[in-house]
């Protein structure tokens, strides 16, 4: 008997679409890697170009068109599609044609893949994953965004900077709004087995005192704007971030993720998407986990989900 093949589709061949599949493939984490995009010409570029790598990654098909078809029995649909992110321009301004868009495909691909976990990375992602489930009916399990995976990888990365010690070893994360009113997660936060709020700096580098937290917490928040000034758009490291979801989900792993889900309660939190650490496997989003958090951490994921709140009021959510 053979083994049953696993397919990973992305909506949208855009920069952060193809990182999808580009990481995704030399990651190995599908044995089919479907893109769909609107224009026709581009997705088949980007098909083609993959194509040619594929003596390089772990055994895949990709495939690709403009027709939702080409996602038909996907395990899991990464959402990528949406209006461009220009140079200053806030994610809240793009919401409201990328919440008609996602209202428009989504009917189509739930004919083609009812059972697929849908991961909607498109920004501003929690307004976008509220707006998804509520036109879907999916349960919260099954459709949830990428949330703040990569802002944490951005904390664990300048952490690791700080401390010269590798971004691996950093076990922290960020909570709330994918977007300005996220924060650090400080007090459940550990280097290797040591509580962060307790490192002692090793010799050469500065002390992770409030003042270098601060400042770190600024960089993270400002990551995405400094990368869109230069380039455009960000695309690398949301393409590896997403594929760490997926692969959560299609190796049933288990990991805990700060992913983007309905919020149940937690902390007096919700009727909001925001991201907490939760655990991600074959069933999509499982149990968010209970974070140890200080008073100030508390009252931060109030005003993020505030913040997210008034938007999902403002778009009539
Ligand atoms: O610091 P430790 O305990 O050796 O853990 C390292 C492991 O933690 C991870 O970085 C995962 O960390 P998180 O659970 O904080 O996401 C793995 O990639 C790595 O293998």
């Amino acid at each position: 008997m053979e083994a049953r093949q696993t397919k990973l589709a992305i909506v949208g061949a855009g920069a952060v679409g193809t990182a999808v599949a580009y990481s995704s493939l030399i990651r190995g984490v599908a044995r089919t890697v479907a893109l769909l995009d609107i224009n026709k010409a581009k997705v088949d570029a980007e098909v083609l170009d993959l194509s040619h790598g594929l003596e390089f990654v772990p055994r895949a098909d990709i495939i690709g068109g403009d027709d939702v078809a080409v996602c038909a029995g996907a395990d899991v649909v990464v959402f990528t599609a949406g209006a461009k992110q220009k140079p200053g321009q806030s994610r809240l301004e793009l919401a409201d044609a990328t919440i008609r868009l996602t209202r428009n495909i989504l009917p189509g691909l739930l004919e083609v893949a009812p059972d697929a976990i849908y991961v909607m990375v498109t920004n501003p992602v929690d307004i976008v994953t509220y707006a998804a489930l509520k036109f879907s009916g999916l349960p919260h399990s099954q459709l949830f965004g990428s949330g703040t995976v990569l802002d944490s990888s951005r904390l664990r990365f300048l952490l690791s900077r700080y401390t010269g010690v590798a971004p691996q070893n950093v076990h922290a994360y960020i909570a709330g709004e994918h977007g300005d009113s996220e924060i650090p997660l400080w007090t459940s936060a550990t280097i290797g087995a040591v509580p962060l709020l307790e490192w002692e700096a090793l010799p050469g580098y500065e002390p992770l005192d409030e003042a270098a937290r601060r400042t770190i917490h600024d960089e993270v928040v400002h990551a995405a704007y400094r990368i869109i000034e230069g380039k455009g758009a960000t695309n690398y490291a949301i393409g590896l971030a997403a594929t760490r979801i997926v692969e959560a989900i299609l190796k049933d792993e288990h990991r805990i993720l700060p992913v983007s889900t309905l919020a149940d309660g937690f902390a007096g939190l919700d009727d909001v998407c925001l991201s907490l650490p939760s655990i991600v496997g074959r069933c999509g989003c499982g149990r968010r986990l209970e974070v140890k958090l200080s008073d100030g951490e508390r009252a931060g994921l109030m005003r993020s989900a505030q913040t997210l709140r008034d938007m999902q009021a403002r778009f009539g959510l």
